[in-house]
């Protein structure tokens, strides 16, 4: 292929011969950063006096302050052989919740170093992302990492690596990121075991978006894998999932400093940026093409991002509703998955019915909004997605216990996960024990080694969004790793407890849940709600029911609070403050029917069963 005009520094469409594209797949602590460090400098991309610790995760401290853009693709020169090869280096998310950025990840390599620390072994996370790279047919190249550690040992793991890939352990590199031992053979390895891209250079453009990025200075900025034709400078693009056309005003590499080109040609990775503002134009597993010459079919493999947990999201001060929908939208400017929509709750007022991909988004996203935008926000127990069949046929997809409907009902769908679990062989008892209890079934069992073992479950999602991993770590003394993937939905006996107060249902704590936890759900919220809420001046029932049937009970007695019964003697003055206090803490007082509720009693109330702890204890 004929090169294009170009920078002096990259020159556009290189030969596809001499691209190598790969990931890293590896655990949180196993090394990945510096590792890549120790490429960046072995390259030469990267001078030694501009070195420092983690480059590229700085770079991404960066960008979130606004000034370059992260780095989710590097490109790095190697020499071997008497040819000079283009490593483009991948970033995955690591996150479950993120599986299919994941996928768009992989998608864009033919190659991934699976990094494994000597002195830990194989994660759950990393074999998820394994198989992942194994479906989409990519060359693994094993590596211990961590060899320096006095407590390594790679033999061990090395034999476990090979009896899950199904090569020699004399195949599986051996290197440090820390000292650089090794590092020089594995990129030449690198250039031996991983395939080239193959693609047509003379087709129409065709290049699949594989991450997508807000910039606040540059707007979105799109990261591509081109597989057809090329892309070049000022040419208009199209989006095929929406058909809308942008004017390409830059195009190019990073290296890792992004720098502009001419264009990209047929297997190279590099950036666009078209000045739109909303990454949901723009959305990962998308395929782009020319606007004059569009191509035909879009590049398999594109999904919607589907929310899997909802939870509602409530300002507790409620003349921050309108922060609150800023906020929102301003995240959903960088994350295509995350999705909203206002919701009334009787109880909490204004807010949102959020959709995330998972508990960790939901976490992030909440964070971000309280730390961001300084709002302080309740937000509602987590459910996942129902779907229920009602007698005549009807179907409703519920994504809020209050809407689910009220008559009778045919069948109800939840969600359920393959959910896998590595520990220590000494634990198995325990964790068969907890999936179990959580309504799993097993689907299978492998040794990876004599000691450790691989255990899969099949199990509703309601069952792992909450606490699942918590206990699953403090039953196996923090040596479980576990991830998950969708596998479908199954019927299952469901049914929705609401809670009463005064004979009045309170929306918000309306919750589905299994027949068989109905009853202990019901329970634990009317003991707790007895305790947060204080006495009124009438007994207050606190009921909780499926459909009209009620299953638990407490009661609130009836009291009078008597501020000034402390306050003996004449002292109007302090009287008065009393009184001005109590009035004020009516303020914040929630009327729900004709039993007012402090706010503090809902956020209690929703929060965790652990965080209902703590704050009992610093009650105390
Ligand atoms: N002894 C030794 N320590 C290493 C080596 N590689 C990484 N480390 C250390 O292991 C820890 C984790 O390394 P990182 O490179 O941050 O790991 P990571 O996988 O990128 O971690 P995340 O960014 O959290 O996903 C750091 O304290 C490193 O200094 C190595 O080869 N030898």
């Amino acid at each position: 292929m004929s090169p294009k005009a170009s920078t002096p520094q990259v020159p556009a469409a290189t030969d596809p011969n001499v691209i190598r594209n790969f990931c890293i797949i590896a655990h949180i602590d196993h090394g990945k950063s510096t590792l890549a460090d120790r490429m960046l400098q072995l390259t030469g991309v990267v001078q030694p006096r501009d070195m420092k610790a983690q480059y590229l995760d700085r770079m991404d401290i960066e960008r979130d302050r606004g000034i370059t853009i992260k780095s989710q693709a590097v490109r790095m020169p190697w020499e071997y052989q008497d040819e000079t090869y283009a490593f483009h280096m991948i970033d995955t998310p690591g996150h479950v919740d993120f599986s299919y950025e994941v996928s768009r990840s992989l998608a864009a390599c033919e190659g991934a170093i699976l990094l494994v620390d000597a002195a830990q072994g194989i994660e759950a996370q990393t074999l998820a992302n394994l198989y992942l790279a194994m479906e989409h047919e990519l060359a693994i190249i094993p590596v211990l990492n961590k060899i320096d550690l006095p407590a390594a040992m790679p033999d061990k793991y090395a034999e476990e690596i090979a009896h899950l890939i199904g090569c020699e352990p004399d195949d599986v590199l051996r290197v440090s990121g820390k000292t650089g031992e090794g590092v020089e053979a594995l990129l030449n390895k690198l250039v031996e075991e991983v395939p080239a891209p193959v693609g047509d250079a003379d087709a129409p453009a065709r290049a699949m978006i594989f991450d997508s990025v807000y910039d606040t200075y540059r707007g979105v900025v799109t990261f591509v894998r081109v597989v057809d034709g090329q892309l070049s400078h000022r040419e208009k693009i199209k989006m095929m999932s929406t058909g809308a056309t942008h004017e390409l005003l830059e195009i190019g590499v990073s290296q890792p400093e992004p720098e502009s080109s001419g264009g990209l040609g047929v297997g190279e990775v590099g950036y666009l940026i078209t000045g739109v503002k909303d990454v949901r134009q723009s959305k990962v597993g998308d395929t782009v093409t020319a606007a004059n010459r569009p191509a035909e079919d879009i590049i398999t493999g594109y999904q919607e991002p589907l929310p899997m947990v909802y939870s509602g999201l409530f300002p507790i001060d409620g003349s921050d509703f309108p922060v609150l929908r800023e906020a929102l939208e301003k995240l959903q400017l960088n994350d295509a998955a995350l999705n909203f929509e206002p919701e009334v709750s009787a109880a909490l007022g204004f807010g949102f019915r959020v959709g995330f991909l998972g508990l960790l988004h939901l976490e992030i996203t909440r964070q971000r909004l309280e730390a961001e935008y300084n709002l302080d926000l309740i937000s509602t127990a987590p459910n996942v997605i129902y779907d229920v069949v009602e007698e005549g046929g009807e179907l409703h997809r519920v994504t809020n216990p209050s809407e689910f409907p009220d008559g009778k009902v045919n069948e109800i769908r939840e969600p359920v996960v393959d959910s896998t679990i590595i520990v220590p062989a000494e634990f198995i008892g325990a964790v068969m024990e907890l999936c179990q209890s959580r309504r799993g079934s097993m689907s299978g069992m492998d040794y990876l080694s004599e000691e450790r073992v691989e255990i899969r479950y099949k199990m509703p999602l309601a069952e792992i969004v909450f606490d699942f991993f918590d206990l699953l770590k403090s039953r196996t003394k923090g040596y479980a790793s576990f991830n998950w993937q969708g596998a479908g939905d199954q019927a299952a006996d469901l049914v929705k407890v609401d809670i009463l107060l005064q004979g009045d249902k309170v929306d918000a704590f309306s919750a589905i849940t299994h027949r068989e936890h109905a009853y202990s759900y019901g329970v634990k919220m009317a003991s707790r709600l007895k305790e947060l809420i204080p006495r009124q001046q009438y007994e207050v029932p606190i009921q909780a029911a499926i459909g009209s049937r009620i299953i638990a009970r407490e009661n609130i007695r009836a009291i009078r609070k008597d501020v000034l019964s402390k306050c003996y003697g004449g002292d109007i003055s302090r009287k008065r403050k009393l009184l001005e206090k109590q009035k004020e803490g009516k303020k914040r007082m929630k009327m729900v029917g004709t039993v007012e509720i402090p706010q503090e009693a809902f956020i209690a109330a929703l929060s965790s069963d652990e965080e209902a702890g703590k704050e009992k204890a610093a009650k105390k």
